[in-house]
């Protein structure tokens, strides 16, 4: 699910630009290129948008591979290596499982090459939420934009295929 908007996948300045596909074994893979808008020391990703990175590949491996809108409820991360501006982290995420609304997901992100050494690893539970979640405490302008560009309506959250 791909929201204009969205600081993570959308086409935002400064944003991350992320980018998730579903591939075998029903894992998802996403891309995060570190520019100079994501430092934090010289040269270096920012922790914390690199846990913003991995929200975002965590939430649309929930989200794409359950077809269920969720929120995080919570993330870990532990950041093994330094990430330089100009690199790629290839984050390879997994569903580890589904207990009522929680849902368990997993990653780990690699530097330049999907075989590349280790650098950040995530956990995180997002909770299952109902579309009066988002009614209620998002926006209506929001919600019309992210139905248009989406080019899905609610009912297709409906279906778990
Ligand atoms: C039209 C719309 C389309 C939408 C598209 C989707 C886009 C997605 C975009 C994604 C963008 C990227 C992603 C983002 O940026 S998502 C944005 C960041 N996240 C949020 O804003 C979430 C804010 N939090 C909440 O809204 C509520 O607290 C939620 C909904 C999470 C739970 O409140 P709710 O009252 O509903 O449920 P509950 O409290 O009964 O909890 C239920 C169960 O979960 C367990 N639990 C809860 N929290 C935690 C925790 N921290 N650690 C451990 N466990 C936790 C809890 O114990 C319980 O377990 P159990 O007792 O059943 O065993």
């Amino acid at each position: 699910m791909h929201y204009i908007e969205c600081f993570g996948c959308g086409d935002v300045d400064g944003g991350l630009h992320m980018t998730s596909t579903v591939g075998e074994e029903h894992l998802v893979r996403s891309r995060f290129e570190v520019t100079r808008a994501h430092q934090g020391a010289p040269g270096l990703a920012h922790g914390g948008l690199l846990a913003c990175a991995f929200d975002e590949a965590l939430g649309s491996a929930a989200g794409n591979l359950l077809r269920r809108p969720a929120v995080t409820g919570k993330l870990e991360t532990d950041f093994l290596r330094p990430v330089p501006v100009g690199s790629t982290l290839y984050i390879v995420t997994k569903l580890d499982g589904v207990a009522g609304r929680k849902i368990y997901v997993s990653a780990n992100g690699r530097l330049d090459a999907e075989d590349g050494p280790l650098a950040v690893r995530a956990r995180a539970l997002f909770v299952e939420v109902t579309f009066e979640h988002f009614t209620s405490h998002g926006s209506a302008d929001a919600l019309e934009k992210f139905s248009q560009t989406a080019g899905r309506s609610r009912e297709d959250w409906d279906i778990n295929p």
